[in-house]
């Protein structure tokens, strides 16, 4: 893969850095090498969406980088601008991992009680983002209360009040219907353009990374590592009225071109 290809515009600082990345699982019976040499680089603030075949080590790489996974070969750099001690990685994954029993304002300030903010500010802080994915209504309701995007939005304040460097986002609207979907990605990007946060988004869907990146990563069939990084060069603020129809079909189309060789392979193996 040419490097030049991978690396940020010189204008954008680099705020994570993977070199030669591989991982491999070994099990009682098997060994499964999920990433080889896989050399990424994401800009600050950047919204950078990874995209491949089923297996291919995407939640891995993420894993990785979250620090859940400290176990592989190579090197990953994450040089936050932040002197505060505050967290560096926050993951948000499909399966929302909210707690059943805690109210949802409990669930929104959990990561800020672990961080031993105090009950007053972290409740606060909670209900600001509630607001701003329209569940305010709701801070006293418990999550079986709640429908899957509203679980989902939940999973979303609470990453954003947990105010990290890095949101790492693991197909987090995967389950959810078309319109559903549709309403929390515009709700997410406007979370994203107001507080600037570097994110690393995880998805299947292709017509979702190109709304919702900046640049956007296909990755092999496994081993997974970088096939393609290709920049979605769309205006923003980006609905999709104000998509450029024209640009956004060409693109799909060589994504789709450079995904579909890979789900081919995978599906060969
Ligand atoms: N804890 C584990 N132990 C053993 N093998 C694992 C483990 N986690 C993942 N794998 C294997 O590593 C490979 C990559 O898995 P991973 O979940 O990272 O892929 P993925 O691209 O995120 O898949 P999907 O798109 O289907 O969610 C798969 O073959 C998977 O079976």
């Amino acid at each position: 893969m040419d490097e030049t290809v991978q690396e940020v515009s010189s204008t954008v600082s680099p705020c994570i850095r993977a070199r030669g990345v591989g991982k491999t699982y070994t099990t009682r019976s098997d060994e499964v090498e999920a990433l080889k040499d896989v050399d990424l680089t994401v800009g600050d603030q950047e919204f950078f969406c990874l995209l491949g075949p089923s297996g291919c080590g995407k939640s891995t790489f993420l894993r990785i980088l979250s620090g859940l996974v400290s176990e592989y070969t190579g090197t990953v750099e994450i040089s936050p601008s932040r002197t505060d001690g505050g967290s560096v990685t926050n993951m948000v994954f499909q399966e929302h991992g909210i707690f059943p029993w805690k109210t949802v304002l409990n669930n929104v300030a959990f990561g800020l009680k672990m961080d031993g903010v105090g009950k007053q500010r972290r409740h606060e802080k909670a209900r600001t983002y509630l607001e701003k994915v329209d569940l305010a209504d709701f801070a006293d309701a418990y999550p079986h209360q709640l429908s899957g995007g509203m679980k989902q939005r939940v999973a979303i304040a609470r990453a954003f009040a947990n105010d990290p460097e890095v949101l790492l986002m693991d197909e987090p609207f995967g389950v959810l219907d078309a319109q559903t979907k549709r309403n929390l990605q515009t709700e997410l990007l406007s979370l994203w353009s107001e507080t600037k946060k570097t994110v690393v988004y995880v998805t299947h869907d292709i017509e979702e990374a190109i709304t919702l990146g900046d640049r956007l990563a296909v990755m092999t069939a496994r081993p997974g590592s970088v096939k393609e990084v290709l920049d979605v060069d769309l205006p923003r603020p980006r609905t999709r009225g104000s998509i450029p129809t024209d640009e956004f079909t060409t693109l799909r189309e060589r994504v789709w071109e450079l995904l579909s060789e890979e789900v081919q392979q995978s599906v060969n193996r």
